[in-house]
């Protein structure tokens, strides 16, 4: 069954963080997902959560200064007192906020001398990150970003990073798979929902190649839920793209999957 959740950080951004917990339960989301909660306290986004009988589904790690472009840590041989710092920070947001999974960037390598290094850290500090979430009951995501968006990014191809989330050997970790980004990277949708199945634990979703809403561009997504479904994927699906104008107003698409508003 298509279950939907609203991604905060790029859904009804017109309005403050904390009210657009209200927007999306009034759009009849049961769920929402959203980037760095950081700036608020637990206490607050609990609130908001509750009021609007939200659950949460997926939070970022803080990753560094993003208006100067940085976008993680784990691959940075530098950053590892960042590192350990963010993920404290996320396991204490994710376990007071009820969330099961937080998604660890990796960073941008691209000027980085020693490439050699960075995989040696990110592989230490991801296995660093799996142990401790393990012990709070929480998985850790893992996102190949698109190289067009994000040039320089540690990795944007799905079999790679999986070939890297295999050598980490833990069982708390998950590819997150972005159908937009795999789409411009790797393409071959279906299959490879089909050939993933029960490596990805979190899923996103918008249209491509403009990452608006996902009734428009170049993926079938009715065929792409469906086989999500056939996949046996029972978790929410992020709705993780910019709206074309009001997000209420280019809704329609996804009215038949959010339960609050469904006939
Ligand atoms: O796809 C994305 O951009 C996000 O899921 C994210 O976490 C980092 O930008
Ligand atoms: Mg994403």
């Amino acid at each position: 069954m298509t279950r939907l959740a609203a991604n905060l950080s790029m859904l009804f951004t017109d309005a403050p963080f904390l009210d657009r917990f209200d927007r999306a339960g009034a759009a009849g989301f049961e769920a929402v997902e959203f980037l760095f909660p950081y700036d608020h306290t637990i206490a607050e986004v609990k609130a908001r959560l509750d009021r609007n009988g939200l659950q949460l589904t997926l939070i970022n790690a803080f990753a560094g200064d993003w208006a100067g472009g940085e976008r993680g840590f784990a691959a940075r041989p530098s950053k590892t007192s960042e590192f350990d710092a963010s993920i404290a920070q996320a396991i204490d947001y994710a376990t007071g906020l009820g969330c099961p999974r937080i998604h660890v960037m990796s960073g941008i390598t691209k000027d980085e001398p020693d490439m050699a290094a960075c995989e040696t850290v990110w592989i230490d500090n991801m296995r660093k990150a799996a142990d401790l979430a393990a012990n709070a009951g929480l998985d850790i995501s893992i996102e190949p970003l698109n190289s067009r968006d994000m040039p320089g990014y540690f990795i944007s191809k799905q079999d790679p990073t999986l070939e890297l989330i295999g050598r980490l050997d833990r069982r708390n970790v998950f590819l997150q798979f972005d159908v937009y980004h795999a789409q411009i990277m790797d393409g071959d949708i279906i299959r490879r929902i089909e050939r993933l199945k029960g490596a990805y634990g979190h899923v996103q979703i918008a249209g491509v190649p403009d990452r608006h809403e996902p009734d428009e561009g170049e993926l079938n997504y009715a065929a792409i839920f469906e086989a999500f479904d056939r996949a046996g994927f029972d978790g929410f699906l992020g709705c993780e793209y910019n709206p074309r104008g009001r997000t209420e107003d280019g809704l329609a698409w996804a009215a038949p999957y959010l339960p609050k508003t469904a006939g």
